[in-house]
């Protein structure tokens, strides 16, 4: 498994402190930026609402055996303080997608992954799972069904509820679209929490699906995520700590 390893700081306008929040808003652990972490460069790109939208480069400690595609990818993620609220770090993929290069390792990473591995269907998640899904669905000869928020399917659905640190969710999928003994692999962006991963897996195994794998191109480990997954494996290419 290829993990990217990487320290993302946000500096404030006091350059002593750096603060972390996810995109709920919770608080992550502060990391000072001095002397003895001299691996994190920050450079302030432009003022957005109040605050800085900052370009991280943080040197990264990759693993021997890195994938050297990795790199690429993990550059390409811009990371926006404050939205979509205060204090959160938001985990852009728009800027990856903007690049071919690295949108296309990023499918290719997950193929070289799943190809062969008797898949049957990919779900993804809205709404960015519904980006990186159907290339990864197409090249490993997979149906790809779309788990949607509330009241956006058609068809007849089940749904499945969800906590997120203030309030909930709930994620639905058709009913017919996956079967029993169909093998699934899940996919989205990213892992904070692990909630929505894990409504996404409660509805597939509703149905007699066996879920192979989750998959997302960001974790947020701080947030324990996979720790709600049930031991199901998780496979990341982008760590952000
Ligand atoms: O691990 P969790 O704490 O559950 O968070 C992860 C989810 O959060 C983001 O989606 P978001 O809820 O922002 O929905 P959106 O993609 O529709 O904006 C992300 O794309 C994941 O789906
Ligand atoms: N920090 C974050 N960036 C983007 N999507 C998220 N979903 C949960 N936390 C997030």
């Amino acid at each position: 498994m290829y993990v990217y390893k990487c320290i993302s700081i946000y500096s404030p306008p006091s350059p002593s402190l750096s603060s972390l929040s996810d995109h709920h808003n919770r608080r992550l652990p502060c990391v000072p930026l001095s002397e003895s972490n001299p691996v994190v460069h920050l450079r302030q790109t432009r003022k957005r609402r109040g605050s800085f939208v900052v370009s991280l480069s943080a040197t990264m400690s990759a693993c021997k055996d890195q994938d050297p595609r990795i790199h690429g990818i993990k550059t390409k993620i811009r990371v926006v303080p404050n939205f979509p609220k205060p204090g959160i770090m938001f985990q852009d993929i728009t800027t990856l997608l903007l690049d071919p290069k690295a949108f296309k390792d990023t499918i290719d990473l997950f193929v070289e992954r799943y190809k062969g591995k008797n898949i049957s269907v990919v779900a993804g998640i809205e709404a960015r799972g519904f980006i990186f899904g159907p290339p990864i669905a197409l090249a490993i000869g997979a149906k790809f069904v779309p788990l949607r928020k509330p009241r956006k399917l058609p068809g007849e659905v089940i749904s499945e509820e969800y906590i997120l640190e203030y309030g909930r969710d709930c994620l639905e999928m058709h009913v017919g679209a996956v079967e029993p003994g169909d093998r699934a692999l899940v996919v989205d962006d990213l892992i904070a929490t692990g909630g929505t991963l894990c409504a996404a897996m409660n509805l597939l195994e509703r149905v007699g699906a066996e879920v192979v794998e989750c998959a997302c191109v960001i974790e947020l480990p701080d947030l324990k995520g996979r720790d709600r997954l049930n031991g199901k494996p998780l496979y990341i290419l982008v760590e952000y700590h």
